[in-house]
């Protein structure tokens, strides 16, 4: 049987550097390829190559049946229904140009059912659950292909499981291993290396920009992927954290907003203190409504002796207090995609680079731009190239290593190591913990149960808006979050 996929000697060169060195790789019917790689090691690149969003360097050869793909963010519309999502741009037209409705919906119910999907199509996609909207975007992957492709069918999905909580995830793989077994083919773009391991049949490995192996997946562990990813032995991935003494300083009361009903909790410096839920629950929302992102509409905040009423808080009082946020949303709400690396990397602190009351000293922002790059590993060192032409990987590193630079006495994170791989994952966790060791407080609010078990002193469940679980010392495993998180 011909592959579906077949990439020879694919490179890429943006301004002289070469990001793809000759890739060369095939994916047959029925199979699902992973590919797996370091921040900037080329993987968006090459799915972006494939969607035609770039041109590869001259010489390249590509081919490929029907082909569609299901970005991270989806990309659905959640304002329209369903049916508006799948046929967007392609209603069929009968007799004076109407859009035939009924023909249009028994057309979508059919790639819905090929998903498990049991909604009507004139739902609206606001209204579903992240893992139903996941399989909407596998379904409008479908319809894509049957319109354009040649009977083979690729889906090519990037980080798709990054939203979803476990029971999402293993939804979307009986529905990927079904379509496989109906001779569909993917490939598998991700971080979580556990989720490689127990989806794919082959892993594709790159390595700053090269293609390093293609390995069955079976016969890898997670450490062995790890390793040939980075092309080097890994130490341990989270950092000793100890558990600090001494008087709270910092005091919320009532917090409310949002989701949020009401969150009390207290925090000594040193400690680091995480927050888990589900949707909906409110965990997600402490980070911003603390330092004034959100607004809050209730509740106080007291730093020290200072006390503030968190409905009246601002970011710009809160940054002043010595609070740091870092969202999840880094292209939107983390950082300035246009502004180059030293300028997203000095503008919270920009007046202790102005000299004379309005003149910036262009010459110590770029030091301490180098200076703050080298510290947080980002890749490539070009502290002059625009934030948005660095990989997701390393914005985040950028954006930790901005607020940083204030040495702020909070600092709430949400979904810290989103996109973000294991080596880098590793870096970002050891400056936490060196900011908890210098006397911060940090605020982690993750879906990640492992990493919430490993670096946090306490972690406190919310459902329905409140706290019901506060979980530490050796209660605080993993499987004992998930217990609490899902129980109902
Ligand atoms: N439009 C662009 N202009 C200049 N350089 C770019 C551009 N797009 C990507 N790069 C560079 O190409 C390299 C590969 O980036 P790419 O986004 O493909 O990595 P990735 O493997 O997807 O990383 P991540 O896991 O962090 O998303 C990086 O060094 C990045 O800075």
């Amino acid at each position: 049987m011909t592959n579906v996929l077949e990439l020879t000697g694919v490179s890429k060169t943006f301004d002289d550097i070469r990001v793809l060195h000759d890739v060369t790789l095939a994916v047959g019917p029925g199979e699902i390829l992973g590919l797996i790689g370091e921040n900037g090691s080329g993987k968006s690149t090459l799915i972006k190559i494939l969607s035609g969003y770039h041109a590869a360097d001259p010489g390249a050869e590509i081919r490929a049946g029907g082909m569609a793909f299901v970005h991270q963010d989806l990309a659905l519309v959640a304002s329209m229904t369903v049916l508006e999502n799948l046929r967007i741009a392609r209603f069929r037209t009968g007799f004076g140009w109407r859009i035939r409705w009924s023909t249009e919906r028994a057309g979508v119910k059919r790639f819905l059912d090929q998903v498990g999907l049991d909604v009507h199509p004139d739902t609206r996609v606001g209204d579903l659950s992240v893992t139903e909207q996941a399989l909407v975007a596998v379904a409008r992957g479908l319809a894509d292909i049957d319109e354009t492709g040649n009977g083979q069918r690729l889906l090519v999905l990037d980080e798709p499981t990054a939203y979803l909580p476990r029971d999402g995830v293993e939804r979307l793989f009986g529905v990927l291993r079904d379509l496989t077994a109906q001779g569909a083919s993917a490939v598998f773009v991700s971080h979580r290396l556990d989720e490689v391991r127990e989806l794919c049949d082959r892993v594709a490995v790159l390595r700053g920009g090269e293609l390093v192996a293609t390995v069955d997946a079976a016969d890898k562990t997670e450490r062995d992927l790890l390793e040939l990813m980075l092309g080097r032995s890994v130490e341990d991935l989270y950092p000793d954290t100890a558990s600090p003494e001494g008087e709270p300083w910092l005091t919320v009361e009532g917090l409310g907003g949002g989701a949020l009903r009401e969150l009390s909790f207290t925090a000594r410096p040193g400690e680091i203190i995480g927050f888990a839920g589900l949707p909906g629950s409110g965990y997600d929302e402490v980070p911003y409504l603390l330092t004034g992102a959100r607004r809050a509409t209730g509740g106080t905040v007291q730093l020290d002796d200072r006390s503030v009423s968190a409905a009246t808080l601002r970011p710009r009082a809160a940054i002043d207090l010595g609070m740091a946020l870092l969202p999840a949303d880094r292209a939107r709400a983390g950082g300035a995609a246009a502004l180059t690396v030293r300028e997203n990397l000095t503008l919270p602190s920009l007046p202790a680079f102005t000299r004379f009351r309005s003149v910036v000293s262009r010459g110590r922002e770029r030091k301490v731009a180098m200076e703050q790059s080298q510290r947080y590993a980002v890749t490539p060192r070009r502290p002059e190239s625009a934030l948005r032409f660095l990989s997701g990987g390393n914005q985040q590193k950028v954006l930790l290593a901005k607020w940083m630079l204030g040495e702020p006495r909070v600092l709430a994170l949400h979904e810290p190591t989103q996109g973000v791989d294991v080596g880098a994952k590793r870096e970002i966790f050891a400056h936490l913990s060196a900011a908890a060791a210098a006397g911060a407080v940090v605020l982690l609010s993750t879906v990640e149960h492992e990493d919430l078990a490993h670096l946090c002193g306490r972690v406190h469940v919310l459902r329905g808006g409140r706290c019901v679980r506060v979980i530490e010392g050796g209660e605080l495993t993993p499987g004992r979050l998930a217990e609490a998180v899902y129980a109902s």
